[in-house]
């Protein structure tokens, strides 16, 4: 079986964050942001977020990817913004508690990715 460096994410599980926790550091950001290539950090209202957009051959093939990312969401206790268009799903994960970027959005980032496959 082939190992991916995004699996050092995607194995792990969010854990509660709380509005005390800290944001992760530039230094951490790099080497986080280097596991999920795909991913975009981006600021919005003064708050770091991940981003990615993935492309679909139809509305009905985004609408189901849209939904897996909800379950995911979901069973991790930690949920992004979903923009559901034809063709395209915009997924956008950040901590809201924190406003900012927690290890658990590049873990649901990385969980992301593997829907996909
Ligand atoms: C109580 C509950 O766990 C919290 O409100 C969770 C729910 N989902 C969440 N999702 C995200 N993205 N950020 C949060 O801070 C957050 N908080």
């Amino acid at each position: 079986m082939t190992t991916k460096s995004s699996d050092k994410l995607s194995s792990q599980a969010c854990e509660a964050c709380h509005a005390d926790a800290p944001k992760i550091s530039d230094e951490e950001l790099k080497t986080l942001i280097g596991l999920i290539p795909d991913w975009t950090a981006q600021v919005h209202n003064n708050v770091m977020m991940l981003e990615r957009e993935y492309r679909f051959k139809n509305y009905k093939l985004s609408w189901a990817f849209a939904n897996k990312v909800s379950e995911l969401a979901e069973s991790e206790g930690h949920h992004p913004a979903i923009l559901l268009e034809w063709g395209k799903v915009k997924v956008t994960w950040w901590t809201h508690a924190i406003g900012g970027l927690h290890k658990n959005d590049f873990i649901c980032a990385a969980k992301t990715d593997q829907l996909t496959a």
